[in-house]
């Protein structure tokens, strides 16, 4: 594996600090046989890169923070959700500001690329690039959470997809935590998925939506989502909007698990299961749930603790480039 390089970043044809922080290992390793290509695709429009390889979980942060440091300001993470969300990360100042000049640049090398497809930036396979190479960006909510980490002490992290606790977050856990299901990429989920269901029952969880007063409920899994797609392209929260300043609570009540494999499953690919009549939906800009039981949460695909957890919305926290026209 190469070994991390924080090589000096010189403008590039933007007159933007860039550093490039790739994960070769993502997609199952394949990220490390496709990167030339889109290295040279890179550089043909950006000019050389200042490039920095991850080589192992968390590193995404530390290599985010230094680059800021250093005066980057534009940080392209080249992997999946996990590298993208490692980046976001340390692009967090310790006041839980982002810098405002500080673009965060996904490039689609992962397994499910979700804020790439998100951004409409796997539209085409070069969507990507050329939205960087506009120079022209937008801004998108970030999901602040704020749980109890697996040390028992509270805990922060930001994403910019979905945040989840219960039976997802636990289908999810159980997933990374096998080495040959992880091999398998997406069918993994699914596979896991019924297992899951036998074994998870839903649990009472107090729910608290915008400093409304708490409410008890049975819930199985709830998700709470900054735009409409996750998990390889399902539609988990249809009708949410990247940056509408509001995160989509959606909440799946006491199925059976019958209800959870026949009726609920299959509709997530074109976001049906919110007809079901113990699924429902919030909206809002501030959550907080709670449960007697341990209970995991999950951040954009990484399972990082238990609940109670906190969720409030940054709103337009965090620019992403945009495709021209
Ligand atoms: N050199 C490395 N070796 C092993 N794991 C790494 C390395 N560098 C980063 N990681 C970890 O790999 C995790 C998964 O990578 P990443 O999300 O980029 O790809 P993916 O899982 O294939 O894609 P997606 O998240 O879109 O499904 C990251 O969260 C990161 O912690």
């Amino acid at each position: 594996m190469l070994p991390s390089r924080a090589a000096k970043s010189a403008p590039d044809g933007n007159g933007m600090k860039t550093r490039v922080i790739v994960n070769l290992m993502a997609n199952k390793g394949s990220a490390g046989r496709r990167w030339p290509s889109w290295q040279r695709q890179l550089e043909a429009v950006l000019g050389p890169l200042d490039v920095a390889v991850t080589n192992g979980p968390g590193d995404g942060t530390i290599l985010a923070r230094a680059a800021l440091a250093g005066g980057c300001r534009r940080l392209i993470a080249a992997g999946g959700d996990g590298t993208v969300n490692e980046v976001l990360n340390g692009m967090v100042a310790p006041d839980g500001r982002i810098a405002p000049d500080a673009v965060l640049c996904p490039l689609p090398l992962g397994t499910a690329n979700e804020l790439c497809r998100a951004l409409g930036h796997l539209a085409a396979p070069d969507g990507a690039v050329r939205a960087l190479a506009s120079g022209r960006t937008r801004r998108i909510d970030v999901i602040r959470s704020v749980f109890q980490g697996f040390d028992g002490r509270p805990a922060t992290r930001y994403g910019y997809l979905v945040a989840s606790f219960g039976g997802a977050a636990t289908i999810s856990h159980r997933t990374s935590a096998s080495p040959w299901l992880k091999k398998l990429g997406q069918v993994a989920y699914f596979l896991m998925t019924p297992v899951v269901s036998l074994t998870y029952a839903p649990r009472r969880v107090t729910v608290q939506v915008d400093g409304a007063a708490p409410a008890e409920r049975t819930i199985f899994t709830g998700m709470i989502a900054s735009a409409e797609n996750g998990g390889g392209g399902l539609k988990l929260a249809p009708g949410a909007v990247i940056d509408d300043g509001l995160l989509d609570f959606i909440e799946f009540g006491a199925l059976s698990r019958a209800e959870i494999l026949l009726k609920v499953m299959p509709g997530l690919y074109q976001g049906h299961h919110v007809r079901h009549p113990k699924v429902s939906s919030h909206r809002g800009r501030a959550f907080r749930f709670a449960c007697s039981e341990p209970t995991l949460v999950d951040i954009d695909g990484e399972t990082v603790g238990n609940l109670p957890l906190d969720i409030t919305v940054m709103e337009r926290g965090v620019q992403v480039p945009v495709l021209p026209g």
